[in-house]
């Protein structure tokens, strides 16, 4: 490049870094008056861009010229100049949520939900803070700009990008779905060495930059492996706040019984998935009830309950791969929706849910320091206490004791993610299923 061609492109870069600069500034003090900010599209490889959305109110729409301001996109552009009284004064404080693997197939589900209100409620103004991977960033846009067009109106700011330390930036909740894909042929050693790197740079990026209780959801496999590496990379925040969703292990448990028993799936209640989302996961029919009643008392077919219902569930995820193609998306949005739900609503009366969460000091004899879907119960302040009241045989505790050595030989594997030495990788059999677990 020619001197004079260096010298003009270094001002357009300048003129352009200040001018995006003065355009954050000014609507920065609009944001702090209107509760929005617009667009922003740095020099680097991130985008950072905020949705400004309007209340239902009538208000003038003050547009500059879209083509002159060359850093904002679409409906950001427009200024929206509302009056201090005319803000909402109902709606609750803004919260920000961090969704990674935001361009995959259960964000685009998910996303929508988040945004529409169904999730944390009509009055609850929501910034979704969207974290791609480098390949999916272009898709990543193209979330954005349909998130644009669903005109939400508590979908306050969008940020979309690829650097973890900007999307995590006071995150109160943490939706980690992004992960890679169980290649063909790929050892599951492997697949938790890729994956656990992703979550151990994520745990990192949670402690410097989150909200110092924000609550992760871990939904990205191998989802508990990958929640206790999390946790350890995340010291400052209490490790409580961590979970593995083990929630569409739970759905799908309750939809088999309510099949089996002829009952709407309404009717089942007190389901608790143990262990590992994998094939080694416990689907307790012993605890389940369904119309308030023992399962073991309205399914009389105990050799169904043992045999067929365990497997159904924990093969569920494959079979769905088989008739789809690809893994389960809508049902995994909806059961990431219900644990957030579970967390923030009290617990029904004598009902319980379940959650992969850390071990420690659990009132069950599971081994310490790994993460373990178990039986939970909020008061909906967004933490849990564990379920005292369940009784074990010796079915469940066998089935238990499988998918806890399997949790024990995955941490095993990745000692050297978790600050605890060099990995030994003994996994017993290969237990997930490809693609999903
Ligand atoms: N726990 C469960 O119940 C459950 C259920 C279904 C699927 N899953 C798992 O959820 C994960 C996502 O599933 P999906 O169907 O949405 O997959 P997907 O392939 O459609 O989407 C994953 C997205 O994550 C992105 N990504 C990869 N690495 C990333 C990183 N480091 N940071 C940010 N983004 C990254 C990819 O580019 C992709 O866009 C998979 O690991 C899948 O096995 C879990």
């Amino acid at each position: 490049m020619a001197v004079a061609e260096l010298s003009s492109s270094l001002k357009t870069e300048l003129n352009f870094s200040s001018n995006s600069l003065f355009h954050s500034n000014r609507f920065f003090a609009d944001h702090r008056r209107c509760s929005f900010r617009p667009f922003h599209r740095s020099r680097t490889s991130r985008v950072t861009c905020s949705i400004n959305q309007v209340e239902a109110a009538p208000v003038a729409a003050k547009t500059e010229d879209p083509k002159s301001k060359s850093e904002c996109y679409g409906v950001f552009c427009l200024t929206y100049d509302l009056k201090a009284e005319e803000e909402t004064t109902s709606w609750k404080k803004l919260i920000n949520i961090s969704v990674s693997g935001a361009a995959g197939m259960i964000s685009n589900h998910l996303l929508f939900k988040l945004a529409s209100g169904e999730v944390f409620g009509p009055d609850q103004p929501i910034a979704l803070k969207l974290l791609g991977s480098e390949r999916s960033f272009q898709a990543l846009e193209g979330v954005a700009m349909e998130l644009e067009d669903s005109l939400f109106p508590l979908l306050r700011e969008v940020v979309i990008s690829i650097d973890p330390y900007e999307v995590f930036q006071d995150a109160e909740w943490a939706l980690l779905i992004g992960a890679k894909p169980r290649g063909p042929g790929m050892e599951r050693a492997a697949l938790l060495d890729i994956n656990g790197q992703i979550f151990a740079e994520q745990g990192k990026a949670l402690n410097a930059v989150a909200s110092p209780n924000v609550k992760v959801i871990i939904v990205g496999n191998p989802c508990n492996t990958n929640a206790l590496i999390c946790l350890k990379n995340a010291p400052k925040i209490p490790a409580k706040n961590f979970h593995a969703l083990t929630r569409l292990d739970e759905n799908r448990a309750k939809c088999q019984l309510a099949l089996k028993a002829g009952v709407f799936y309404d009717q089942v209640s007190n389901m608790t998935i143990w262990g590992n989302h994998s094939t080694t996961q416990v689907p307790d029919f012993l605890n389940a009830k369904i119309n308030g009643l023992p399962v073991k008392e309205v399914i009389k077919d105990h050799r169904w309950l043992e045999e067929e219902f365990t497997e159904k569930v924990q093969k569920r995820g494959g079979v769905l791969i088989e008739k789809w193609g690809r893994s389960s998306a809508a049902s995994t949005a909806v059961s990431i929706v219900d644990a957030i739900r579970s967390l923030i609503t009290p617990t029904p009366e004598g009902d319980w849910f379940s959650s992969g969460v850390y071990t420690t000091g659990n009132p069950y004899g599971i081994a310490n320091d790994i993460v373990f879907s178990m039986p939970c119960r909020s008061k909906g302040d967004g933490d849990y206490e564990l379920v005292n009241d369940v009784i074990f045989d010796d079915y469940l505790r066998k089935r238990i004791a499988k998918t806890e050595a399997e949790l024990l030989a995955e941490k095993r594997c990745v000692a050297h993610l978790t600050g605890e030495g060099i990995a030994v990788c003994d996994l017993p059999g290969d237990t997930m299923l490809p693609g999903e677990m």
